[in-house]
């Protein structure tokens, strides 16, 4: 018998439709143990404005987590400043953060399995004079790794990203063989990790428009990349690429393909978001710690309106619990309980 999986879950933007997620989230049973973490006062809030009645239980570390429907366990963090729905306020941005470090901090003290993250408003973190471009990049700092991986994931489609949050203008510099090569190891490795492919196949897309056809269209292939993933090759890491990344999303190479690697955010994202937006999932491969977040942002237009779909978030939490089942077997002794 295993026992059951404990995942933090941030509340995200206060103004956002995050915190109303959660108490959404709170009105249905529950299989795994989620904890909220947030501030009680913003949820409390956001339930009297929206006419919800959900119980909120103050939690803290080695108290037991309620599942109940229409019970929420609550890590209580202060800070908050403003509550309004739809209203960003950059006086929020150090709370947000703050749920942030106390997940990731729980998350690395063995207190939760894995952290599950409603969104956050980058801009408006910006906006306090704190730089800041996405959890991703945030957990990578915190948890002192030199490289991370976003993956976003459907049932039927992996895209991973070379490059983050970065301006297109940066994106050209940064395809270099060190992070071609740290984030292919990193998706190769995670993927076996957390989902379970034994031998992944990996698509690469190219970074000029056809691959750059030849060189007349741009050299980065020619120099950069086809040099790294034959190099990565000789690992035994399965690549196929670099591919057009106009045609590499169709039938014909996604049916033998695990995941693909995309060289930018708007290069991968927009297709996957096309095909499954609503039910994806956003995972931070490389981490010390199991992090899963949903595929859309704070949606401002809809906060407080009741009419934010959780789908993505049960998703988050699903795949959340998924891999902080394999990290258990995989630090598991031989013969070993989990
Ligand atoms: N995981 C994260 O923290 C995360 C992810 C993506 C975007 N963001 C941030 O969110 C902010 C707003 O971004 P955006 O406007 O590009 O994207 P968005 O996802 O907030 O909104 C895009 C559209 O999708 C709708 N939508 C989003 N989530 C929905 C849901 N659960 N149910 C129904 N409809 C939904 C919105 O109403 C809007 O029309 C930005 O600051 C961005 O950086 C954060
Ligand atoms: N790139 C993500 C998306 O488009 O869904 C999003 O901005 C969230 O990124 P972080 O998980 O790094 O906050």
């Amino acid at each position: 018998m295993t026992s059951p999986v404990t995942l933090a879950l941030t509340a995200g933007e206060p103004a956002g439709i995050g915190p109303e997620l959660c108490l959404q989230l709170a009105l249905e049973e529950r299989g795994q143990r989620i904890v909220v973490v947030a501030s009680q006062a913003l949820l409390q809030a956001r339930q009297n404005d929206m006419g919800l009645s959900v119980q909120l239980e103050s939690w803290q570390p080695g108290q037991p987590v309620t599942c109940d429907a229409g019970h929420l366990a609550v890590m209580d963090i202060s800070g908050v400043a403003t509550t309004s729905a739809g209203r960003t306020d950059p006086g929020n941005s150090q709370y947000v953060l703050d749920t942030l470090t106390a997940a990731a901090q729980g998350c690395l003290d063995g207190v939760f399995d894995g952290m599950v993250t409603a969104p956050v408003h980058k801009g408006v973190i910006n906006e306090a004079g704190i730089a800041f471009s996405g959890h991703t990049e945030f957990l990578q700092e915190f948890c002192g790794v030199e490289r991370v991986v976003m993956m976003l994931a459907t049932e039927e489609l992996r895209v991973a990203l070379v490059t983050t949050h970065l301006p297109l203008r940066d994106v050209p510099g940064a395809i270099t063989p060190e992070r071609i090569t740290q984030v292919t190891r990193i998706l190769d490795q995670d993927l076996k990790t957390f989902f379970g492919v034994a031998h992944p196949r990996i698509l690469v897309a190219g970074l000029n428009p056809h691959a750059g056809e030849g060189g007349h269209l741009g050299r980065e292939e020619i120099d950069i990349i086809e040099p790294t993933l034959e190099r990565l090759r000789s690992e035994g890491i399965r690549l196929t690429g670099p591919l057009p990344a106009d045609t590499l999303f169709t039938p014909h190479w996604l049916d033998d393909a695990d995941a693909v690697l995309a060289m930018y955010h708007d290069q991968g994202l927009p297709v996957l978001k096309f095909q499954g937006f609503g039910r994806a999932v956003n995972v931070t491969l490389g981490l010390p710690i199991v992090r899963t977040s949903v595929d859309h942002g704070t949606a401002l237009d809809l906060a407080g309106t009741g009419k934010a779909d959780a789908g993505s978030l049960h998703t988050a939490i699903r795949v959340g619990e998924q891999m902080a089942r394999h990290r258990r077997e995989h630090r598991k002794p031989p013969g070993g309980k989990p």
